[in-house]
């Protein structure tokens, strides 16, 4: 669909990439899903009010590996959300070896926003990855987000990071489509300004001849 928003959630096996996908999507967890090297959902979700076509593809750790061969990989999406599970460190390890891949490979894309997401959070009492949490969702250097969310107890904090994301590819979009600020016919300037700059010139020579008297 034109104009639909590609948005990759990448991360090692078992840590909830589907189940954080269809949550957003669907407002439903499972507890089962089907293990797949690579899913893709489409829906038209709605961001303030706004209908937005959107596509999220789940890509599985050695399906990973194979895009980073892929240069043309990151010219196609439009926002990442690097997953890992707050109780499993290898998780963690491995999505801080991705965000440092996407660092070192989307130079030309840095404008690509990215959110590493640490969840099940329903599991704090087994955690082993310190938080991350922000609870004001905020960019950090404009494309870089990191949160915590559980895709087995609640839908609220899910939709909130997905549509901060979209919001975000959005206003990056949207600022790319709009038409260059028209310039000032006169390349000095407006007509006051060239009046005062005139003379503030004049003002020095009147001031250096009193000043000889
Ligand atoms: N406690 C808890 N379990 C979760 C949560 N999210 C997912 N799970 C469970 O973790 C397991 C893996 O979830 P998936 O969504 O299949 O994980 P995945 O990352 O897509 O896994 P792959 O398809 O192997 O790459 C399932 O048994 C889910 O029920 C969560 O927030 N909390």
């Amino acid at each position: 669909m034109k104009g639909t928003i590609h948005i990759v959630v990448l991360g090692k096996e078992n840590v909830g990439k589907t189940a954080i996908a269809v949550r957003f999507l669907t407002g439903r967890y499972l507890t089962e899903y089907a293990h797949a090297p690579e899913m893709t959902y489409e829906r038209t979700v709605h961001v303030d009010g706004r209908p937005v076509p959107l596509k999220i593809t789940d890509i599985s750790k050695q399906n990973i590996e194979q895009k980073s061969m892929n240069k043309e990989f990151l010219n196609k999406v439009d926002g990442i959300v690097v997953v890992y599970a707050i109780n499993d460190r290898l998780s963690f390890e491995f999505a801080e070896g991705i965000c440092n891949w996407l660092k070192r490979e989307k130079k030309p894309h840095a404008h690509v926003p990215v959110v590493l997401l640490g969840n099940k959070s329903d599991l704090s009492h087994i955690r082993c990855v310190n938080s991350q949490k922000v609870e004001d969702l905020q960019w950090r250097n404009d494309s870089y987000l990191a949160t915590e969310c559980s895709a087995s107890t609640e839908t609220v904090e899910i939709t909130k990071v997905f549509n901060v994301l979209i919001r975000k590819i959005l206003e990056r979009r949207d600022s790319t489509l709009r038409p260059p600020r028209k310039l000032s016919q006169n390349p000095l300037g407006s007509p006051k300004v060239i009046r005062a700059t005139i003379k503030r010139r004049f003002s020095v020579f009147t001031r250096e001849r009193t000043s000889t008297m």
